[in-house]
């Protein structure tokens, strides 16, 4: 049996309430099942470059079977592992290398662009390759690959600087500076490996599936944000009402332990870790779970929840901070693979790099304003004021999935679907 086979198999052999119109309900769902076939494990008439007589290729090199989307997915999680585990990238190194701070902020400051600018393409690979099929699992992987490149960058690059330092005789700005430059080399230098890997295997899918053909000839605007279904701007809210309660959270964690806690430095930083830690092999997990459960957002709403409930037991609890960080950890990696793969199914195939852009961009403009707010009323109200506030950011994102829900559950009673209680089903099929 071919995949496009499978394909039909999985579209229309499926129960009658898995196949029940998906949500949000936009004209785009109803776009899906051509979405489907046009995707890279098909064409729209279901042929494959393998099905051509005489063209058969290998499991491996045919961009419809399995095999060949794990080869990708190995270079697209690889792509991450290096953006990632470069904290530090050339500027930055080379800041260090002449001890001037500026430059190691305008280090930063490229960084931010260009790595975000990979978490974009990361995305929107995922979703060209797995939209339909294992596309939470894929957001899951992507990432622990990521968890992992920092941990592998935190264990080796204390090495590396011992090794620099032992062969330049010192430890200063020098000694830094070099350790920095070895480690972004080899990173960097991997990660562009496997970016023109990919890009280079996803113009010879695009070829080989003439997916030129299937194209609708719409084209890429900016001016497409206005165009953006209230859908779109609701996981928007999400995202970044949610982040700004993690990311500076964990940002100025170990402060929080030391005080509340009366944890040592070292105490501090391991819990603080946690919750990446946890992430690494906890996404994949879940991603499979939602790719075989579907309702996204009922998932996002879940682990919304129990991640206010684990800021509500650090504000207004002494009880072990162990369990409300290793809470904190469950939910974040639910949340990371059933959140981002709602874009692909509130816009249209077209405007995705847009779209992710866009979610990244406000993200990155919550993050920025929050960590500073953060450390302000650190300072001045101390952690309880700040627990506080990281649980009202949380609230803020807790209302807008449920108000997403009811906006799926209303279009979905004025299109007429049959049964609205299976309603939030993000999946395809
Ligand atoms: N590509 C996998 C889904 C995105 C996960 C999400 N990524 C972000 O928030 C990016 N802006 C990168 C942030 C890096 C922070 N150190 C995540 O949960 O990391």
């Amino acid at each position: 049996m071919t995949q496009f086979h499978t394909l039909r198999w999985r579209v229309y052999s499926l129960p009658p309430q898995r196949t029940r119109t998906t949500c949000p309900r936009t004209k785009y769902n109803n776009m899906t099942d051509i979405e489907e076939r046009q995707s890279l494990l098909g064409n729209v008439n279901g042929e494959s470059e393998a099905e051509e007589p005489g063209k058969q290729m290998s499991a491996i090199s045919d961009p419809t079977r399995l095999l060949h989307r794990i080869v990708v997915l190995i270079f697209m999680c690889f792509l991450g592992f290096g953006e990632l585990s470069v904290i530090y990238v050339v500027i930055f190194a080379a800041g260090a290398l002449l001890n001037r701070f500026w430059l190691m902020e305008v280090g930063r400051f490229v960084f931010g662009i260009g790595g975000e600018s990979l978490s974009v393409a990361q995305n929107t690979y995922a979703v060209n390759w797995f939209k339909g099929k294992e596309l939470n699992l894929v957001f899951g992987l992507q990432l622990s690959m990521a968890r992992l490149g920092s941990t592998v960058n935190m264990n080796i690059m204390g090495w590396v600087y011992s090794r620099v330092a032992d062969l330049i005789g010192s430890k200063g700005p020098s000694t830094l500076g070099t350790a920095l430059m070895i480690g972004t080399v080899f990173t960097c230098f991997f990660s562009l490996v496997c970016a023109l890997v990919l890009g280079y295997l996803d113009r010879r899918a695009e070829r080989i599936l003439k997916k030129e053909q299937g194209k609708t000839g719409e084209v890429i605007k900016l001016t497409d944000v206005k165009d953006f279904p209230l859908s779109l701007w609701l996981i928007f809210i999400i995202c970044v009402g949610y982040y700004v309660a993690i990311f500076p959270f964990i940002g100025l964690g170990q402060v929080f332990f030391i005080e509340k806690f009366n944890f040592s430095p070292a105490e501090a930083r391991a819990i603080n870790s946690v919750v990446y830690i946890i992430s690494a092999p906890a996404s994949p997990i879940l991603g499979f779970l939602v790719d075989k459960t579907g309702r996204n957002v009922i998932w996002v709403m879940c682990a919304v929840v129990t991640t206010l409930a684990a800021h509500m037991m650090l504000a207004f609890t002494f009880w072990n901070p162990w369990i409300a960080m290793s809470l904190l950890g469950v939910s974040y990696s639910l949340l990371a693979c059933a959140l981002w793969p709602m874009v692909a199914f509130v816009v249209p195939d077209h405007q995705l790099g847009t779209a992710y852009g866009f979610m990244q961009s406000i993200q990155n403009l919550g993050l920025a304003l929050i960590s500073m707010a953060a450390g302000a009323i650190l300072d001045n109200r101390g952690y309880l004021f700040l627990e506080v506030f990281f649980c009202a950011c949380i609230c803020i994102s807790l209302i807008a999935v449920v108000v997403l829900y009811l906006v799926d559950f209303l279009q979905g009673k004025d299109e007429g679907a049959v049964d609205v209680t299976f309603g939030l089903d993000f999946r395809v099929l």
